[in-house]
């Protein structure tokens, strides 16, 4: 497999992020709850340094709720407070305010006691990899407000801040950040998901890994969509799923390609229902 590590990209990004980071008190950190780990960017402490963050799984309607709740508490116990959010819905969106609040208690104590009667409203900025959803959170948490800031003539235009209630500004872009797949897992969890293309790596070995995946820690899941035993080799379970679903070519032989691509699509399409990738530790 082809080691993806997009070093020009990851460079500007890095230098993007740094030079926005002075603006803000914190950064929203977006990870996809289905992978929390393979969504990261591996050198973020590297490059927010000491500022705050909180960490948003993103997505958490698609992903195993179970596993979900393992992965907050995984990022608690190294330090790190992490929220579930699904951004289509609205779910634990009023929480980013509140947990922000706290991370920066102390900052706000200190410029309080500085004299500054009021503080002003706490300014973040959203980073994350592609598709993460960070253009779907701004977008629902704007909404309100954008209307507001229209009808304030000359303040669209210079705007670089995006009001959200009283409490907490956004930087209107966020920083995107670049997954490291040199470990292949990361980048078939990553395939899976849909954040990178499919043509990165090959559709077939994407669908191999989802079924073993699948067949390892959600058999039932697995069996019942494809009407599948227990215990069958990867390639009966091609050959069951493509004629099951007519994925055949001419000769009415089972075509691998158009097999893998529909395994792919269900599963991005939670046909197999919520699913978690990576376990914390
Ligand atoms: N089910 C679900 N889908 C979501 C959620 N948030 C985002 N999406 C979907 O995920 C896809 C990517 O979301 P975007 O907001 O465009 O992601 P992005 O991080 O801005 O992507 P780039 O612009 O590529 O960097 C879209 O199809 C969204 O509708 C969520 O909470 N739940």
């Amino acid at each position: 497999m082809t080691i993806q590590w997009f070093p020009g990209h990851m460079a500007k990004a890095r230098r993007e992020v740094s030079e926005k980071l002075k603006l803000v008190d914190i950064i929203y950190e977006l990870v996809d709850a289905r992978i929390p780990l393979s969504s990261r960017n591996p050198m973020i402490e590297d490059i927010i340094g000491q500022k705050p963050r909180l960490i948003l799984l993103t997505k958490a309607d698609m992903a195993d709720k179970e596993m979900t709740r393992s992965w907050i508490e995984f990022f608690e116990k190294s330090g790190q407070k992490a929220i579930a959010i699904n951004s289509q819905a609205g779910t634990g969106l009023h929480e980013i305010v509140k947990y922000s609040n706290e991370l920066l208690k102390e900052k706000f104590d200190r410029m309080r006691a500085k004299g500054l009667k009021k503080p002003r409203a706490i300014r973040a900025m959203i980073v994350g990899i592609p598709n993460v959803g960070k253009s779907t959170l701004i977008n629902r948490l704007a909404k309100k407000n954008i209307a507001k800031t229209g009808n304030t003539p000359g303040v669209t235009k210079a705007q670089q801040w995006i009001k959200v209630g009283k409490e907490l500004e956004l930087l209107d872009t966020p920083g995107i950040l670049w997954p490291k797949f040199e470990d292949e897992e990361v980048g078939y969890r990553l395939a899976l998901t849909g954040a990178i293309k499919d043509t990165i790596l090959n559709l077939q070995d994407i669908a191999v890994y989802g079924l073993k995946f699948l067949e390892a820690h959600y058999p039932e899941r697995l069996h019942e969509r494809y009407q599948l035993a227990e215990g069958v080799e990867v390639v009966e379970m091609f050959n069951k799923i493509g004629s099951l679903r007519g994925c055949l070519m001419g000769g009415g032989e089972v075509d691998y390609d158009k097999t893998a691509e529909l395994i792919i699509r269900d599963i991005r399409a939670e046909k197999l229902g919520p699913l978690t990738f990576d376990f914390p530790e």
